[in-house]
């Protein structure tokens, strides 16, 4: 199918937020954003200096809708809204980047073991001007990983580019003693928030 038959476009590379927004049955577009570094234009992914993780995850998100309003115009696509997001995990007021091998990988799965964290997402939505957000925070507890354990699930190789350092959708479902908050949020798409931005720029979803 031509993008041109998509009513909303979503500017995101991650397959994981495609299924989540397959799974309410959303007609979408995907805007192929990245440049070769992997990077979308335009979106400064690096933390500033006095920024919380709240307002560093809703930054982001409202520059990746804004990317992708920019590549649509740019490409003379109709203007369909833009949906995109971003997740950030934070612990202690500290925010918990991607790791980039093994190593760091195995640094954050310790300081995850036994305690609680919290996953932020950021969806947004953009039309023209306008740049809806909403923001869902979700409690995490992970029960203690022992050293081999950790070893075991690097050798999955859910890792890496994950936030964290794991995937809550995959082998590390057996990490999570409990979780208060938005499944589909950790995994990367708030459905319940997606939603409601939906249904504000006039497409319902059930
Ligand atoms: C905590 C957690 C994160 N993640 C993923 C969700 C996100 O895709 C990723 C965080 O990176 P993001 O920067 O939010 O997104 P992305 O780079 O994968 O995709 P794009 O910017 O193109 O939309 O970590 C899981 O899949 N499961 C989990 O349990």
């Amino acid at each position: 199918m031509s993008l041109t038959q998509h009513r909303i476009y979503l500017a995101s590379q991650s397959p994981r937020r495609r299924e989540l927004l397959k799974q309410i049955g959303v007609n979408f577009g995907s805007l192929l954003l990245r440049s070769d570094s992997g990077r979308l234009p335009d979106v400064d992914e690096t933390p500033h200096p006095d920024e919380t993780p709240e307002i560093y995850v809703q930054r982001v998100c409202r520059e990746k809708a804004a990317a992708g309003w920019k590549i649509m115009q740019q490409r003379n696509l109709p203007p369909f809204p833009v949906l995109a997001a971003d997740t950030t995990v934070t612990l202690d007021g500290q925010i918990i980047g991607k790791p980039h091998d093994r190593e760091a990988a195995a640094a954050i799965l310790r300081q995850l073991s036994g305690r609680e964290h919290q996953v932020l997402t950021a969806v947004a939505v953009a039309r023209e001007a306008q740049c809806e957000l909403r923001l869902s925070i979700t409690r995490v507890t992970f029960a203690e990983l022992s050293e081999e354990r950790i070893h075991r699930y690097l050798l999955t190789g859910e890792s890496l580019d994950k936030a964290g350092a794991y995937g809550i959708q995959g082998h590390a479902g057996t990490f999570i003693r409990r979780i208060e908050g938005s499944y589909s949020g950790v995994v990367g798409l708030p459905l319940c928030e997606t939603a409601e931005l939906l249904e504000l720029f006039g497409y319902p979803v059930t």
